[in-house]
């Protein structure tokens, strides 16, 4: 079950709310994306809200004005406590009546313009938290030009495995250290072994990187037992976010082997806090390449429609700004640039491949698509591979240089999606800082 172009992606689309009209904005109204936010510095409750244009709608104080009836009203109730899980559990037929009262409520004439106009915060004046209470958080490893570059450094005689091409690789990660932009995470220690070495000692990570990835956001669940079928897959994912995993690879490298990774990756996952929607990424949907002479994928992770519009096109930025930059007011300064559809497994087939052993999901569970880098050089989404493993750093218009990241270096992630006969839609920002180790 794919979403379809409707009303609520026509181009033509006109808000009352001027800033969802200026030009580079992330939030016109052919987006409309889930957080959840208060008034920063308040004691206020948190709850849900749509960002449009600079503002934000309410859906607490929303909801209180009953605007809606129908599946519209029950997702409305469902978005305005503290976390969206409510509604990410109720499925594509009440999140599409949501955005289509959304959208006919935020268009040009609309008769609820005044209800709507009294529930607007101002994102300046808010501060956002976790979109949802992440139960599971499960990586994959979906960029075989990722797996391959990495491969590479890690295992030189083997780069790419020989299960790649047949079965989604993935970790089960740790949701306690999942948290919302912008985010500062000290450097993490562990246990460090330099080759030469005849043991390991307990250090800060000097290999600190990042991974630019996608988060997807988990809908209704399955039950215990019960695999979601490909065709099915997709009305189980609720919208999309940018997702940093921060990895130690210094950690990771000693460690990795045979369980795969667990402390290089486990102490801060950074995620934007706008959901995107399933329902707002249709205009920009792409068929699955693969090149020719790739296996066919096993039936349960094969379909007409996944070949033909299973991938996404989004395009991703991921920049650097350093303490010295911020000091000299230089803006962060871009280091990669790449897309997701160049992944080798798409969305719908993560779900599958998750739930075939009949593992359950649950409604706010987040899938990481992996590091999305694509076939070139500067498309990589990681520091270890633009740098060839450290070998080649990274020159900064402050005149540093980089190889992996140094206490006070802010990394800011950015997507965004285009295509002819559609609005621009963007995923705002996923920002990180790195701060001194603790003492150990
Ligand atoms: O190939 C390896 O041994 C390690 C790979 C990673 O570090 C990547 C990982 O976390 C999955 C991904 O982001 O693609
Ligand atoms: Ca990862
Ligand atoms: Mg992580």
């Amino acid at each position: 079950m794919m979403a379809t172009l409707n009303e609520t992606h026509d181009p033509a689309l006109r808000s009352w709310v001027e800033s969802a009209h200026r030009a580079g904005t992330d939030f016109p109204i052919q987006n409309l994306p889930f957080g959840v936010f208060r008034r920063a510095g308040s004691q206020e409750p948190w709850r849900g809200g749509v960002a449009i244009g600079d503002q934000i709608v309410d859906l607490a104080a929303l909801h209180r004005a009953h605007p809606f009836d129908g599946a519209a009203a029950e997702a409305l109730a469902a978005a305005a406590g503290p976390t969206l899980n409510a509604l990410m559990a109720l499925g594509p037929a009440h999140w599409g009546a949501l955005r289509l009262a959304l959208s006919r409520a935020l268009r040009q004439g609309s008769a609820l313009e005044a209800a709507v106009a009294a529930c607007l915060v101002p994102q300046a004046t808010a501060e956002l938290t976790l979109p949802a209470r992440i139960g599971d958080y499960t990586d994959f490893y979906t960029s075989i030009h990722h797996a391959t570059n990495i491969g590479r450094l890690f295992r030189p005689d083997n780069p790419l495995l020989p299960n790649y091409k047949w079965v989604p690789i993935g970790y089960h990660g740790r949701s306690s250290s999942v948290a919302v932009s912008p985010q500062a995470f000290r450097r993490p220690c562990g246990q460090i072994k330099a080759p030469e070495a005849a043991a390991p000692v307990l250090a800060p990570s000097r290999r600190l990187d990042i991974e630019l990835e996608l988060g997807l956001f988990v809908g209704p669940g399955n039950a215990l037992g019960e695999p979601i079928p490909i065709a099915q897959a997709e009305a189980h994912l609720f919208g999309v976010v940018l997702l940093n995993d921060w990895s130690a690879r210094d950690i990771q490298a000693w460690e990795y082997q045979p369980l795969g990774p667990f402390l290089a990756k486990n102490f801060a996952t950074t995620i934007s806090p706008w959901v995107v929607t399933w329902e707002a990424l249709a205009p920009f949907r792409a068929p699955l390449e693969r090149p020719a002479g790739d296996p066919s994928p096993l039936s349960y992770l094969d379909s007409e429609a996944n070949r033909r519009a299973g991938a996404l096109a989004i395009e991703l930025e991921v920049a650097l700004r350093s303490a010295h930059m911020r000091a000299q007011g230089l803006p962060a300064h871009p280091i990669a640039r790449t897309n997701y559809r160049y992944a080798y497994w798409t969305p719908a087939q993560l779900v599958a491949h998750h739930t075939v052993n009949g593992c359950s999901l649950q409604p706010g569970d987040l899938l990481g698509t992996g590091t999305l880098s694509g076939p070139a050089r500067e498309q990589a989404a990681a520091l270890i591979e633009l740098t060839e493993g450290g070998k080649r750093p990274l020159e900064l218009p402050s005149g540093e240089r980089r190889t992996f990241l140094e206490d006070g270096d802010e990394v800011t992630l950015t997507g965004w999606c285009e295509a002819p006969g559609a609005v621009r839609i963007g995923f705002g920002t996923c920002t990180g800082l790195v701060l001194p180790a603790p003492t150990v």
